[in-house]
């Protein structure tokens, strides 16, 4: 067997040798493309430089793929039947999915059949010399049995190969037999099988804190998802390490393969955690696919923003709430009129900042605002004190004046409309004007109407261009940022006249001083997001950006913005400037919140979307109002539903004890089946002399000794800081996280410590501890305290039978 090992090995080192070969005369014949455009480019006709640019561009996404792809290039292959109708594709492979009748041949000592066609599947295609095909791209139609043969529907498959490589050298190969009957030879010589099969062979494997492509062992149900039409709403299901996140990376991969001119609008993939982000960015590059992909947090949704704090569960469950969106249409509106109680000056430090503050106006720039006309010097001992009460100007030579209530009609007229309120000052601006004009009883000095009219704008003119009117304006409407609106949201008693039958005192007090905090909550972000709506943005001139003169002669800043600039670089400024993708990816679907569904729905008005979770790892306490700001923001699109259905990532033994749970988080719902087991038991661990920070420390440093990866350690949100205090000095291999944190990640062991601690959390505390018992692929140890009752054999009360 070792022999038979060993010569499959270096059949397929030939095979890579030659695949490298290609490889290196394509990169020759790149560099040569990009030496010769470079030499046409001292030619310097403007016909030269164009094409110049155009070669350039072209050799050097190419020289920059295939250096990329160099690392771990080949990774399978499949060994197929004669097909049905003989016709191959633009990729040199032959196309039908069933075998030809007479492909296999039944004779008294079993049935027999002959290789036809052998395909090598790698992560990009590559075709020889004379066009034959010597490695197929994973997302071509070709490639798609290597996936979804079964030996249950085997179509034209007869053995499918893995390939282990590092670098240019063949490590091992492991191979699963589809049509086990069958006695097949290729080249006259039977067909050899090898090893026990791809897929346990990279599921034992130790974790580390990224990561890793699953593009050589994606299997059949998760294939038929990653390849699904994009056509409308891809809805994809699935306990706990069914693949839901590997899965939705490998689509984007896929989607751009297929379509890349389409997807050029970018996709977008939304993911839970800051966390998830960091270990899910590096699957796309080993897939080839960088620049149109941005991952972002939902905390990070917003440009120039990065959440870093977790509200309460309850000032989280007020601020997700699609209650909110009223709250912040009168909050928008009433952020206008500073409350002179609250405005700058009256306030103690730490209290609601001024609105206008934040648009980047000093506060001694409102303060001479507000001082109108030249006779009134107690305006200007009023300056701090929030909005104009009265506005005095001086127009063909008589002095006009709007007091308090007429400012006040005026604004509410001015706020019917249905405009973003900072769009609405031009009507005000307006509405203003009219009232003034009427006082000064111009109207009716003219009877013919053109006359009339010019009169009219003059008197406008007059009054527009004076600085106390302007500036009267610039106070009286500020142009209101949303982050000035939040703030303003911070006082209790504004929030309270905006809140009025929405939110109650209690709920309205906790989010006022949830508020005053300086660092924005994740779930600040959408109410940010939503204030954007709201308020507008009024059109400016754009500056113009500094150009290279000769790039604006050549085009070539737009022909290769990667010259300057990394993949990376190039994918998070596209993904700041973009507002809408064509394609939008949610990850850990069941816990966008109602708000945080808006947001995300204004970024994927015309796309097409892939929706990914699990309602049983939900955090969110409402998950029928989540359903339905789900259902707002994808619309009337039809979807596509999918359920995966295979555990990967626990092992049976972690898996059935997560059962429990689930049980009691949602009685009746299934659990995926855990697709191996390693027989080792979850340990149940009970604090030792009161002493909760060493115990946990001692239990962390055991599964240390017990693994060779990673160790999470889940704790319940409020004790995130002092578990890191805890495990200092462990080293890297071991983090601390808060239960919320753990969504979407796994390590090899995991440390689950205080399970009723991390239940009691919040009304979605049981689904948040089923997260976090499925988090390990290898061992779990669970540590009681107190109040999690712990039996004789130190099981907790939660996870008894
Ligand atoms: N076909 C596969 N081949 C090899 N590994 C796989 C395969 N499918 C999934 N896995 C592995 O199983 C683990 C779980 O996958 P993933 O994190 O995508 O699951 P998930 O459904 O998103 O889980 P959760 O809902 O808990 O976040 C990962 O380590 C992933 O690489």
């Amino acid at each position: 067997m070792a022999d038979v090992r060993e010569r499959e090995i270096s059949v397929e080192q030939e095979h890579l040798d030659q695949v490298y070969r290609r490889l290196e005369e394509k990169i020759h014949e790149a560099e040569f493309l990009m030496n010769d455009a470079a030499k046409r480019g001292q030619v310097g006709t403007p016909g030269a430089l164009a094409e110049r640019d155009a070669q350039v561009f072209r050799a050097g996404v190419h020289l920059n793929r295939l250096n990329n792809e160099f690392e771990d290039f080949l990774f399978g292959r499949i060994d197929l039947l004669l097909g049905k109708d003989g016709k191959k594709g633009p990729d040199g492979a032959y196309t039908a999915v069933e075998p030809a009748e007479g492909a296999v041949r039944a004779e008294e000592t079993g049935t027999y059949a002959d290789i036809a066609e052998t395909l090598h599947i790698g992560r990009i295609g590559v075709l020889d010399a004379d066009y034959s095909p010597l490695v197929i791209d994973w997302r071509a139609p070709a490639a798609a049995p290597f996936y979804r043969s079964t030996p249950v529907d085997p179509g034209r498959v007869v053995r499918r190969r893995v390939i282990r490589s590092k670098g240019r050298k063949v490590l091992g190969v492991e191979d699963d037999l589809m049509r086990p009957e069958l006695t097949a030879f290729l080249d006259g010589e039977e067909l050899p099988v090898v090893g026990d099969g791809a897929l346990m062979a990279a599921l034992g494997q130790a974790r580390s804190h990224s990561m890793r492509d699953i593009v050589a062992s994606i299997q059949a149900e998760q294939d038929l998802v990653i390849r699904a039409p994009a056509a409308s709403v891809t809805y994809v299901e699935g306990g706990p390490g069914t693949g839901k996140t590997a899965v939705a990376l490998h689509r984007a991969a896929y989607l751009l393969y297929q379509d890349r001119r389409r997807y050029a609008g970018g996709i977008l993939i939304v993911s839970p955690t800051p966390l998830l982000v960091a270990y899910t960015e590096g699957v796309l590059p080993s897939l080839g696919e960088e620049g149109q992909v941005a991952i972002r947090a939902v905390g990070s949704l917003v440009d120039s923003t990065e959440a870093s704090v977790y509200d309460t569960p309850a000032v989280a469950r007020v601020k997700g709430s699609s209650r909110m969106l009223r709250v912040l249409r009168r909050a928008a509106r009433g952020a206008l009129e500073q409350d002179p109680a609250t405005a700058v000056g009256s306030r103690a430090a730490g209290a609601a900042p001024d609105p206008r503050r934040a648009n980047g106006q000093s506060p001694t720039a409102s303060a001479q605002q507000l001082a109108f006309g030249e006779d009134e010097p107690e305006a200007e001992g009023e300056a701090n004190k929030g909005t104009p009460t009265r506005l005095r100007v001086v127009a063909f030579g008589r002095r006009l004046e709007l007091d308090s209530a007429q400012l006040s009609r005026i604004r509410q007229t001015a706020l019917n409309g249905t405009a973003p309120v900072n769009l609405l000052r031009p009507r005000a601006r307006k509405l203003l004007l009219d009232a003034l004009w009427e006082q000064s009883g111009a109207a009716g000095r003219h009877d013919d109407p053109e006359l009339a009219a010019e009169l009219r704008s003059s008197f406008d003119e007059d009054i527009t261009s004076e600085d106390d009117f302007l500036a009267f304006l610039d106070a009286w409407w500020p142009e209101l940022t949303p982050r000035a609106v939040l703030s303003a949201m911070s006082d209790e008693r504004s929030l309270n006249r905006w809140s009025r039958r929405i939110l109650n005192p209690g709920e309205v007090r906790k989010v006022a001083r949830s508020l005053r905090r300086d660092a924005l909550s994740v779930h600040d972000v959408a109410l940010l997001d939503e204030l954007q709506a709201i308020l507008g943005t009024p059109h400016r001139p754009r500056k113009k950006k500094d150009l290279d003169p000769l790039d604006l002669l050549t085009g070539l800043d737009e022909l290769m913005p990667q010259r300057e600039e990394s993949q990376r670089e190039r994918a998070e400024r596209l993904a700041a400037e973009r507002v809408e993708y064509a394609h939008v990816i949610v990850d850990e679907a069941q816990d966008l919140t109602p708000m945080q569904w808006r947001m995300v729905g204004r970024r994927g008005r015309h796309a097409t979307w892939t929706v990914v979770g699990d309602p049983a790892q939900s955090s969110w306490s409402d998950p029928d109002e989540a359903a339905a700001a789900r259902d707002e923001a994808l619309g009337t699109r039809p979807r596509r539903r999918f359920t995966l259905t295979v555990n990967y990532r626990n092992p049976a033994e972690i898996a059935d004890l997560a059962a429990k749970v689930l049980a009691l988080a949602m009685p009746g719902a299934e659990s995926p089946s855990a697709v191996r087991s390693t027989g080792i038991e979850p340990r149940f661990a009970v604090v030792r002399e009161g002493d909760l920070g060493q115990s946990v420390r001692d239990e962390a440093a055991r599964l240390l000794e017990r693994v060779e990866g990673t160790v999470g350690v889940v704790v319940a949100m409020n004790r995130r800081e002092q578990a890191a205090r805890w495990l200092a000095g462990l080293g890297e291999r071991v983090v601390a996280l808060g239960s919320l944190e753990a969504k979407g990640l796994e390590y090899d062991a995991t440390l689950v410590v205080s399970p009723a601690e991390i239940a009691d959390e919040s009304p979605a505390g049981l689904r948040v501890l089923y997260v976090a018992l499925t988090r390990a692929t290898q061992q779990l140890t669970v540590l009681s305290g107190e109040r999690d009752d712990p039996d004789a054999d130190g099981v907790p009360d939660l996870l008894r039978d």
